[in-house]
């Protein structure tokens, strides 16, 4: 099979073991860097031209499309459905699991536990927004954060109101959670592929850190999920349409509690922590769907 890994940097480890892996099974791996494709409209035949050639004969894309570039990573992802090809992350997936708040919608409709939170279009009454989540210590989260950067844990009710002033003022978006104290620093990364979790870890923030991010100085290590972590990780996955799909959870005193969803999520951390080849499974995902 010919297979393109939607990527703007072909050293990134995720990148490397995806060409990797597919390359060992026989297929022909391309990277292509969706920043730099341009997408043919027309009528009945579209179609992607990147350095200068137009892309043709492909089976499969596996797209690895960073926050910042979502609007147009879609439209390429988007313009190859067109054509056809199986993407491991559908367009509209993509889109919506960007959507910090919508995913947020969609995951509550669908019965998931959450952490309880306020989104306001900045309300000048920070105070009711406070209480309304439970009262302090609350997380204060920027919606377009990543990386932990922008997650702010307020101890108390002034700090969280000049926070959420500071942050209105700035015209930045953001929600404000209940904090999670039984979550002691922790949270779970499970692995969804097809709607099977193949690989679960449990990230730890570093001494006095609340936030548990690899990025943020956290360490992993595998986990065995209970019966109800599974669950609501396959369902996390199923209700935001996704085939691949990191969740994110906290282990809370009324089971867990899924913080967030995403749609290229890494394969660095999960494949150290529980010694498995996830990016083959990724292309044996591809694999199925393309027969
Ligand atoms: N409500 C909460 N209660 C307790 N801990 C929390 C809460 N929200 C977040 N955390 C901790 O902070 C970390 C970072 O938060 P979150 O995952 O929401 O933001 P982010 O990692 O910056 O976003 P993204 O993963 O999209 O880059 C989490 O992994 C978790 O350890
Ligand atoms: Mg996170
Ligand atoms: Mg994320």
């Amino acid at each position: 099979m010919k297979i393109a890994v939607l990527s703007q940097n072909p050293n990134l480890y995720s990148t490397k073991r995806l060409i990797e892996a597919g390359m060992n099974k026989g297929h022909e791996m391309h990277i292509i860097d969706h920043s730099k494709c341009d997408l043919i409209i027309e009528k009945k035949r579209p179609g992607l031209i990147y350095q200068g050639k137009e892309l043709e004969g492909f089976d499969g894309v596996i797209p690895r499309i960073g926050a910042s570039i979502t609007f147009y990573g879609t439209a390429v992802v988007r313009q190859f459905e067109m054509m056809k090809v199986f993407s491991s992350v559908e367009s509209q997936a993509l889109v919506r699991s960007r959507d910090k708040l919508r995913s947020l919608q969609i995951l509550s409709r669908a019965g998931l536990g959450l952490p309880k939170t306020i989104f306001s279009n900045y309300s000048k009454n920070v105070g009711a927004i406070i209480d309304k989540a439970g009262g302090a210590p609350v997380v204060i989260k920027l919606l377009e954060g990543t990386q932990g950067l922008g997650v702010v844990l307020a101890d108390n009710r002034n700090s969280a109101e000049s926070i959420l002033e500071a942050f209105n003022g700035l015209q930045a978006r953001v929600i404000v959670q209940e904090f999670i104290k039984e979550a002691k620093g922790a949270d779970i990364r499970a692995f969804v592929i097809d709607g099977v979790v193949v690989g679960s870890m449990k990230r730890q923030g570093k001494e006095g850190e609340f936030r548990s991010n690899l990025h943020r100085g956290g360490s992993a290590q595998i986990i065995e999920l209970t019966d109800e972590e599974e669950n609501a990780a396959i369902k996390a996955a199923k209700c935001l349409g996704l085939g691949v799909a990191g969740v994110d959870m906290l282990q809370s005193d009324r089971g867990p509690l899924i913080l967030e969803v995403n749609s290229s999520p890494g394969l660095e951390g999960i494949e150290a922590a529980t010694g498995k080849n996830i990016a083959g499974k990724i292309i044996k995902y591809v694999e199925r769907n393309v027969d």
